[in-house]
């Protein structure tokens, strides 16, 4: 089979000896062509992998930040096939791997084949699915593997061992370290289990290992770095988009800048 573009982008990252660096932003907030640019810009600033979220009404997992931000495009209309196009624009500009996260209520009425084929088509490379556990995952992982797209799950510090080897072995592309039990969302500082939590984590995972939740600083970056095949970054990034609004321009270079410094606090080289 093809090498995928997840599985490159890690193995590119890995021959340099840094962590992937991975930017969440939520598609259409500000509105879709903001988001059109903000993603081309994330990639030229160095971000390794794109995770494109895919607003919904009732997110779960997703912090105040994220969840308002969802609500921002959800008003502004956008919808599945919205974004899905938004990913074939950039498919045709771009070679930096798409992961979309959405929750699983609006891809199974999109229906799971459908979704996965035009999802496939538009240039995606994979899906996150927070609310999808493993136990309810077989018909999504049939259709997504099936494709060719990697459905990467999520892991948190409370989850067992025997567990989180079990679903190590059903992520494709990555496995997600949820670095907190709770919900997304930028904190100060970040817990002090959490290097011990991925060392064994990665210890029994086949795939890369990314973590994600509550980073938002390089400095946190480098604390984790030697430790995380990839690091994400969504709330931070979100705020970004808050603060400059409503000046597009402001918010397109003020994330680049952001993707930049946290990109090379992934690489040893960077002096601490
Ligand atoms: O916002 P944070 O704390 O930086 O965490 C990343 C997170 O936002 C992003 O990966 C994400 C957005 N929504 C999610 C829902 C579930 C899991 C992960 C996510």
């Amino acid at each position: 089979m093809k090498e995928s573009r997840i599985n490159k982008a890690f193995s590119h990252c890995q021959e340099r000896g840094e962590a992937a660096f991975i930017p969440f932003i939520t598609a259409g907030d500000p509105d879709i062509n903001t988001t059109y640019e903000i993603c081309l810009k994330m990639a030229e600033m160095g971000a390794d992998i794109i995770e494109l979220g895919m607003p919904f009404s009732d997110p779960l997992a997703d912090g105040p930040t994220i969840q308002a931000s969802s609500q921002r495009a959800l008003t502004r209309g956008i919808n599945t096939e919205m974004i899905l196009s938004l990913v074939s624009r950039l498919r045709s500009v771009t070679q930096c791997p798409i992961v979309l996260m959405g929750y699983y209520n609006p891809i199974l009425q999109y229906g799971l084949k459908q979704f996965a084929k035009d999802a496939k088509e538009a240039g995606a490379d994979g899906t996150i699915i927070p609310d999808l556990p493993l136990e309810e995952s077989g018909q999504w992982q049939k259709e997504a593997d099936k494709i060719g797209l990697s459905n990467i799950f999520l892991v948190a510090p409370n989850t067992p061992m025997d567990r989180v080897e079990k679903i190590s072995r059903k992520s494709r592309g990555f496995l997600y370290y949820v670095s907190v039990t709770g919900i997304t969302g930028a904190r100060q500082e970040l817990p002090k289990e959490l290097v011990d939590g991925l060392k064994k984590v990665k210890k029994v995972s086949p795939v890369p290992v990314s973590v994600g939740f509550g980073i938002s600083r390089p400095d946190q970056v480098r604390q984790l770095r030697e430790y995380a095949d990839g690091i994400i970054v969504g709330s931070a990034i979100i705020k970004i988009v808050e603060k400059n609004n409503p000046s597009k321009k402001l918010i397109v270079d003020e994330i680049g800048n952001f993707v930049k410094e946290m990109k090379k606090a992934t690489t040893n080289s960077y002096a601490s």
